[in-house]
């Protein structure tokens, strides 16, 4: 008791030292004996009988299995842990005045608990890693500043026509704009604006039209790019966003501005019989008020992937974020980040107030190189993306309905974070970082000085200490101490297990090495985590199973994102004459790329049948019977794994059948235990084609004829 009393008033004297509050001190000290006691319970001691020789390893091991079995929240445990290791630290000061000397067996034993709870914690550290990368990967990810300037280039033919017109123009007498084509133009030079240069919805909104003007007859000029361009400064505002901002123009774009202020703005106010000082105006003449929603219309209308200029900027931090400090801090220019934001978002501390996107656009696409790079799925944006669509879904005519005077945007003062935002530190946070970092330094520096003992020695140790320890438990520890140090002990053991499985299954043992396992699963040994062989097994059959059942690996956090957010990237839905909707290739499409994924509820096919008896006959049918396993996929029902409205939007659902003319074919995996089919291009597909695969039925329920079945 004694020696644990001291330990209590070192280590509060050292807490002192280093500032922190007699609160948390004393929290600490609380989670310390909480954890020591329960300890003790575990191994039948009580409180009276305490010694520090009962801080036992056996008994760390059962307050795990405890925290285990009880379901304790794994911050919890660390939390305990990591105040418990803190302690410990100054339970070895005290050993090292009393102990070294004196018991040398003790001090041993005590430092490999040490080395073993550092070795438990970072398992659970990993655990907790891990847990959030999983978590990170199933929310679906921004769009890449490539996706970005899709929605750019799929409407460019268009936009590149209707100003073609307004150039062949000599003057605006007998010049005649629909309101379609106004309402087209407003939304891409809105878009070009708050998508491509990153301009924050509100501001550009507010750019007048002597502002343009003084910029065009020559103003101001810059050229630090090498690239040409006039900048027009927006400086009043009623918006509250409080910066300024700039917007570059290259040649292509200062002609189109120049074409929209000289026609398309003209012709919008003789019809209203107004003027406007303002440089974008809506069809009937008001201030354009609502350009998130010009930006929507847009996307919709072309079938690219939905982007507002907050997704946008979305896109440019989250990439931006694992860029060096100078490139963060060029993208929170552009974006026009207030100090503040910038500061939580990069922690930079600093940010100008003017937009250059162009500048920016240019440095970071060549960063980016064709198609994008990064942890996405890429989509490559070349010229074909720009004829991908239909002429006849291009020239489709749009709602041009005015915007109401009152439907300002929602405040942009504060931009949308990034989508893996990192909180600002508390100085607590800090604190408990620098703290763990020495903790870690002086754990790995013991783990360096530390000649690990055979088995006979740690009984030796124990004995010397007047304990008993098993040969099971002397192996444990040598166990958690080599694998702290490497994985080769790790490594044996999966091989042993799989040799053992080949054995059982009979199967040739490379199938069962699956090349990806290995890597992954022992990687993480590196932080200590122990194996457990139930987990690696489980792994291997499903591995095993998936990689004989496609070509593409399933089992990979890729796929599992894919499905997840259902961002498939080659594939979009629209209408398809006489079929309702269908799924259709949004760019051209390679021979064997899984194209999307069909899941829904998994049932018996007996279930299935029923299901089909009991809903009308007539109504549109989601039901996927699967002949290998005789299970049925019921796509008409929510899956578990999305929300409803998110799982109506999964495209495999939507895609239609064809008899002869199928370009997709339909393959079943097991996916973490849940049966998911994924239909793969046979053949190249072209872009704007329709996706179909063969239903396998011929016939209808009741052997009706059914004319589309067989076509
Ligand atoms: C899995 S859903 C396909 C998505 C469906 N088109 C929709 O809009 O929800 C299957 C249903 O689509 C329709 N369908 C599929 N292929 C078709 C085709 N080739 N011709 C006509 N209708 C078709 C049928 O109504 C069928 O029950």
């Amino acid at each position: 008791m004694t020696q644990f009393c001291l330990s209590f008033q070192n280590f509060r004297s050292h807490q002192r030292k280093a500032n922190t509050s007699e609160a948390a001190i004393n929290n600490s000290l609380a989670d310390v004996t909480r954890m020591t006691w329960k300890m003790m319970g575990l191994q039948g001691i009580t409180a009276q009988d305490f010694k520090t020789t009962y801080l036992s390893l056996v008994g760390y091991e059962r307050l795990l299995a405890w925290f285990d079995k009880m379901d304790v929240n794994i911050k919890t445990v660390l939390n305990y842990t990591k105040n418990f290791m803190q302690f410990m630290k100054y339970v070895n000061i005290d050993m090292d005045l009393l102990l070294v000397s004196n018991d040398h067996a003790e001090f041993n034993r005590l430092s490999c608990l040490q080395i073993h709870i550092a070795n438990s914690r970072s398992g659970l550290d990993s655990g907790v890693f891990e847990l959030h990368k999983r978590q990170m990967n199933s929310k679906p990810k921004p769009p890449t500043p490539a996706e970005v300037k899709r929605v750019l280039a799929v409407a460019k033919d268009d936009f590149d026509r209707a100003m073609d017109e307004l150039r062949k123009k000599k003057d605006d007498s007998g010049l005649i704009l629909t309101k379609t084509r106004v309402s087209f133009i407003n939304r891409y030079i809105t878009a070009y604006l708050c998508l491509g240069q990153g301009i924050r919805v509100g501001a550009a909104e507010n750019m007048h039209g002597s502002e343009f003007q003084a910029a065009y007859n020559g103003e101001r000029t810059l050229s630090d790019n090498g690239i040409p361009h006039i900048v027009v400064h927006v400086a009043n505002h009623k918006t509250n966003v409080t910066q300024d901002c700039r917007i570059a123009l290259d040649s292509y774009w200062t002609e189109n501005f120049y074409l929209y202020f000289r026609y398309v703005r003209t012709i919008i106010f003789r019809l209203k019989n107004a003027t406007h000082p303002y440089f974008f105006t809506q069809n009937d003449g008001r201030h354009y008020k609502k350009v998130s929603d010009g930006i929507e219309k847009l996307q919709n209308q072309y079938g690219v992937p939905k982007i507002t200029s907050s997704t946008a900027r979305c896109a440019w931090e989250t990439w931006v974020e694992s860029r060096p400090e100078a490139e963060r801090k060029l993208v929170a220019d552009h974006l026009c980040h207030s100090a503040e934001v910038a500061k939580s978002h990069y922690k930079h501390g600093f940010a100008k107030t003017t937009v250059d996107a162009l500048g920016a656009f240019k440095a970071i696409e060549a960063d980016l190189g064709v198609g994008g790079k990064g942890n996405r799925v890429s989509v490559t944006v070349d010229a074909a993306v720009a004829h991908s669509v239909p002429r006849s879904v291009a020239t489709t005519s749009v709602d041009v309905t005015p915007v109401a005077e009152q439907e300002v945007p929602p405040s942009t003062a504060t931009p949308p974070k990034a989508v893996l935002p990192k909180s600002p530190k508390t100085p607590k946070d800090i604190k408990v970082e620098r703290i763990m970092d020495q903790l870690k330094e002086k754990v790995a520096g013991d783990i360096a000085d530390v000649t690990i003992p055979t088995p006979t020695q740690l009984i030796d140790m124990e004995k010397a200490a007047g304990r008993k320890m098993s040969p099971d438990d002397a192996a444990t520890i040598q166990r958690s101490l080599r694998t702290l140090r490497d994985n080769a002990l790790a490594e044996n053991m999966a091989i042993r297990l799989l040799k053992n499985e080949k054995k059982r299954q009979n199967v040739p043992y490379k199938d069962l090495l699956a090349p990806t396992l290995t890597a992954a699963d022992l990687s993480r040994n590196k932080c200590g985590v122990k194996i457990k062989e139930s987990q690696l097994l489980s792994k291997f059959r499903s591995l095993q199973k998936t990689y004989q059942s496609s070509s593409l690996n399933p089992d990979s956090d890729d796929m599992r994102a894919l499905i997840k957010g259902q961002s498939w990237p080659y594939v979009c839905l629209r209408s398809s004459a006489n079929k309702g909707r269908g799924v259709f290739a949004n760019s051209s499409i390679p021979k064997g790329q899984v194209v999307c994924d069909y899941h829904g509820q998994t049932i018996s096919s007996e279930e299935g049948e029923q299901r089909m008896r009991s809903t009308d006959p007539q109504a549109t049918n989601y039901m996927l019977f699967l002949k290998e396993g005789k299970i049925c996929i019921d796509a008409s029902n929510q899956c578990t794994c999305h929300s409803r409205a998110k799982f109506m939007g999964t495209y495999g659902r939507y895609m239609n059948h064809s008899a002869k003319m199928w370009n997709v074919k339909p393959k079943a995996v097991d996916l973490d235990g849940t049966t998911v089919v994924l239909l793969t291009a046979i053949r190249d597909i072209k872009a704007g084609e329709e996706l179909l695969f063969d239903y396998g039925v011929r016939r209808g329920e009741d052997g009706e004829d059914i004319g589309w079945l067989k076509k």
